[in-house]
């Protein structure tokens, strides 16, 4: 049987490969013949593909997306808000560096959790949310990827549950830096969308009332280098469909956002947090701020590493624009949005695509079909 065969047969029965680095000795010994038809970047990644990109970073003058020195709230809160504002309008994205969360403890934190992708993989896969080869995942929008989910906040059940899974013997560091950091965020979160608020002139506490019935998904990410990194994205072009999400990656960098059709890389920064503004507050903000439309592009030589926090308002909560967004120039946008609906409704939609027939499956990513069931047409 050919390589595609197998592998494509191996998939519909469920059982492997069983992890992205099997699929990569395979793809070595095969070359671009081996590719698992969902793998491959849809026609429309292809052409923007530029060479290059995925043996080094980009160079330094090339990054466009913006970096916002948070400590300007101290110094010229008017100028932070309005830097802010203006990136998630245009990018939907930006970086903050002097946030004041440690970096240290943010490198522990993500160097701790990169260790569990060392770890064997039968340990591995008694995790629950261990996720080996994230290609037979199809709700993930990661493809070339294995990964490591927790659900923060609050709760130190699923923290504990996890570290114990990866690690009997108990592993203290990772859980107390993890809980802290959580706990940082939160706070970080809520201050942050009172200066989007300030942005958009809305009430001040109008979005961080709600971060406390909010929950926290985190996930480290290991990308192997792949040895076809002009057919394979590490995650394919998509939006996130929860409400904000803040990445951490790793230097060697490969984060893209799209931007009037054009890719621009972000540039990695020790320490600095990314924002992705995603489905829900955009919603939310009556379309004003953009939801990043994303991807991530793999490496030939050198493996990867992210961490990503993912922010999900509670289940029941409807986003609504506030009135103050909304004109004879801005009509509404969207109808009440339902949280917990476009969750499942986007999970269900995931699950079910035809990951082979490229137009679909890219459209599902995008998220573009499950905003416009929300949207008012006129
Ligand atoms: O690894 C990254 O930098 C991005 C991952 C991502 O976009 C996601 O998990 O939704
Ligand atoms: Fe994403």
């Amino acid at each position: 049987m050919a390589a595609q065969a197998i592998l494509k047969s191996q998939y519909e029965a469920n059982k492997g490969p069983a992890t992205i680095g099997d699929l990569s000795e395979t793809l070595k010994r095969n070359g671009e013949q081996g590719i698992p038809e969902h793998l491959k970047v849809c026609d429309e990644d292809l052409s923007t593909l530029e060479s290059g990109i995925h043996e080094d970073s980009e160079p330094r003058g090339q990054y466009q997306v913006p970096v916002i020195d948070f400590s300007l709230l101290q110094t010229d809160r008017l100028a932070l808000v309005q830097m802010l504002g203006d990136a998630a309008r245009s990018w939907g994205c930006c970086q903050i560096v002097n946030h004041g969360i440690s970096v240290q403890s943010m490198q522990q934190l993500t160097a701790e959790g990169y260790k569990y992708f060392e770890l064997p993989l039968e340990r591995k896969q008694q995790s629950r949310s261990y996720v080996g080869d994230n290609t037979t995942f199809k709700l993930s929008s990661l493809h070339w990827a294995e990964s490591w989910t927790i659900y923060g906040k609050g709760s130190w059940e699923d923290l504990d549950a996890e570290v114990l899974s990866a690690w009997p013997e108990g592993n203290d560091s990772l859980r107390i830096i993890a809980a802290k950091f959580f706990q940082d965020l939160e706070e970080l979160t809520k201050q942050l969308f009172e200066l989007y608020a300030e942005d958009l002139g809305v009430g001040s506490d109008f979005y961080s009332k709600h971060v406390d019935s909010s929950e926290l998904m985190v996930r480290w990410n290991h990308y192997p280098a792949c040895p076809n990194p002009w057919s394979i994205l590490g995650a394919k072009t998509h939006t996130d469909f929860n409400l904000i999400t803040f990445l951490l990656q790793d230097q060697v960098g490969g984060l893209q956002v799209e931007r009037d059709g054009s890719w621009f890389g972000i540039q990695p920064i020790e320490g600095s947090l990314i924002i992705n503004f995603a489905d829900g507050f955009h919603v939310w903000t009556n379309g004003t701020y953009k939801t990043a439309v994303h991807r991530v592009l793999v490496n030939t030589r050198k493996p990867r590493f992210s961490f990503t926090a993912f922010w999900f308002a509670n289940n029941a909560l409807d986003y609504i624009a506030p009135d103050e967004l909304v004109d004879a120039n801005h009509p509404r946008l969207y109808k009440p949005m339902n949280a917990g609906e476009h969750k499942q409704k986007t999970v269900e939609k995931r699950s079910k695509v035809d990951m082979s027939n490229q137009r679909e499956y890219s459209k599902v990513l995008r998220g573009t079909d499950m905003l416009n069931q929300w949207r008012i047409h006129s």
